[in-house]
């Protein structure tokens, strides 16, 4: 993506003095993970919303956000930031419903929905009475959804999308990127059509293959389960994402549909071009399809470097206990677990310390996180 990028050293923009609220609609994977890396920080206070009484329950129960509500209103009633974070096909009643309510002069409001054209051309339409809207989309996530699946570490190192138009002022892209700083991911500007179109063909159509992937041969696995048992590590790294949530990516591309319906055509070209080498036993070629994925695909960037290098890590909450660690990389030496790095990544007294273990298998992230599991460890991706 051809954008402007920005680095950051300097974390915050508020503090006891100058507190500042932040709502968050929708706690889930992303809501949830984007609430933890505020959270506890001076003078931020999180307020988490939900239709569902017992999910803003939950967000309170798991520590999530400071307090929880099911009103619109009072959630955002004086928001400094207010955090869309519901899925795709929402975006834009949230955006109505917000703006016919009294905000806060200067409030952002924000969305991380994995499509940007709709609601930013949606926002741009209306009057926001004083508030804000700045298009966002943290380019990182799971296959799990949930508040459960929030992780204080899910944006770190990765690419966070904002798509300010010509209209916005300046000062509040910046004073979002400020916010966002917390997240540790690397902030990168463009615009909103672009963004669809990019992130269409590196997200939108991937998830579309391993699902059509999936179901061709569970398809085949209906006659003999030999299919399923037989499936490893290949048709396993392809298809990780097709146990996404099906509501989310429902909305993510009907959204995204005119952009899809073109990558659908060139991928099916790119098929036909495949059975052609086939047919005609053309080896030299099929080898060529190859060599020219994998020059690509080694440039991909990493997780930038620094601080993540390796490919395959998991997180471990543990509690502050003298011990702990080596008892840890006992129990993955006795199951020959084979464990490239191990680095605690927090440790203050009033927050459990987190371990993060890198591996250079994702077999042995695999077996790692399915033992510690089994010894009661809160292990997470
Ligand atoms: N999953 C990913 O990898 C990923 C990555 C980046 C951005 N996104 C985007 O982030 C947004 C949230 O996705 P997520 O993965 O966190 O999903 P999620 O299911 O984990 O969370 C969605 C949240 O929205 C709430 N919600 C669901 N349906 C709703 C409705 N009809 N009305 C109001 N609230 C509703 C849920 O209660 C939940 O709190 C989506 O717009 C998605 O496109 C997802
Ligand atoms: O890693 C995954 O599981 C994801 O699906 C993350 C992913 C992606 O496709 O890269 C999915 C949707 C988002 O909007 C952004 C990131």
């Amino acid at each position: 993506m051809s954008g402007e990028f920005s680095d950051f050293t300097d974390f915050t923009d508020f503090s006891e003095k100058n507190p500042i609220k932040i709502a968050i609609f929708g706690v889930g994977l992303i809501g949830g993970s984007l609430a933890l890396c505020f959270k506890g920080k001076p003078g931020v206070r999180v307020v988490g919303h939900s239709v569902n009484p017992a999910s803003t329950e939950k967000y309170v129960a798991r520590g999530v956000v400071d307090s929880a509500t099911t009103s619109l209103e009072e959630a955002a009633k004086d928001a400094d930031f207010i955090f869309l974070c519901v899925p795709v096909g929402r975006l834009e009643e949230y955006v109505d419903e917000l703006s016919r309510m009294p905000l806060k002069p200067g409030c952002i409001i924000t969305d991380v929905g994995s499509t940007k054209a709709s609601v930013v051309r949606h926002a741009d339409k209306l009057s926001l009475r004083g508030a804000v809207f700045i298009g966002g989309h943290p380019m990182a996530g799971s296959e799990r959804s949930g508040v459960e699946a929030a992780s204080l570490h899910l944006l770190e190192n990765a690419y966070y999308v904002l798509t300010p138009t010509d209209k916005t002022p300046p000062e509040y892209v910046g004073k979002l990127e400020r916010l966002l700083r917390n997240t540790r991911a690397h902030i990168v500007k463009t615009d909103a059509v672009q963004h669809d179109d990019i992130v269409g063909a590196i997200s939108h159509l991937p998830h579309m293959i391993a699902v059509a992937l999936v179901n061709q041969i569970a398809g085949y696995n209906e006659s003999n389960d030999l299919y399923m048992r037989l499936a490893a590590g290949g048709f396993r790294d392809i298809t990780r994402i097709a146990s996404s949530d099906p509501t989310i990516w429902r909305d993510i591309l009907l959204n995204n549909r005119e952009v899809m319906l073109k990558l659908v055509q060139d991928w099916q070209e790119g098929m036909d071009q495949f059975a052609d080498l086939l047919r005609s036993e053309d080896g030299d070629g099929i080898a060529e399809q190859f060599r020219t994925a994998g020059d690509f695909r080694s440039q991909l960037p990493e997780r930038r470097k620094g601080m993540i290098t390796s490919l395959y890590e998991c997180y471990v909450n543990v509690p502050d206990h003298p011990g702990i660690i080596g008892k840890i990389a006992t129990e993955l030496g006795h199951a020959k677990i084979n464990l490239s790095n191990l680095r605690i990544i927090e440790s203050r007294e009033d927050v459990p310390g987190v371990l993060r273990l890198s591996f250079h298998q994702s077999d042995d992230l695999d077996r790692a996180t399915a033992l510690l599991k089994s010894l009661n460890y809160d292990v997470h991706a």
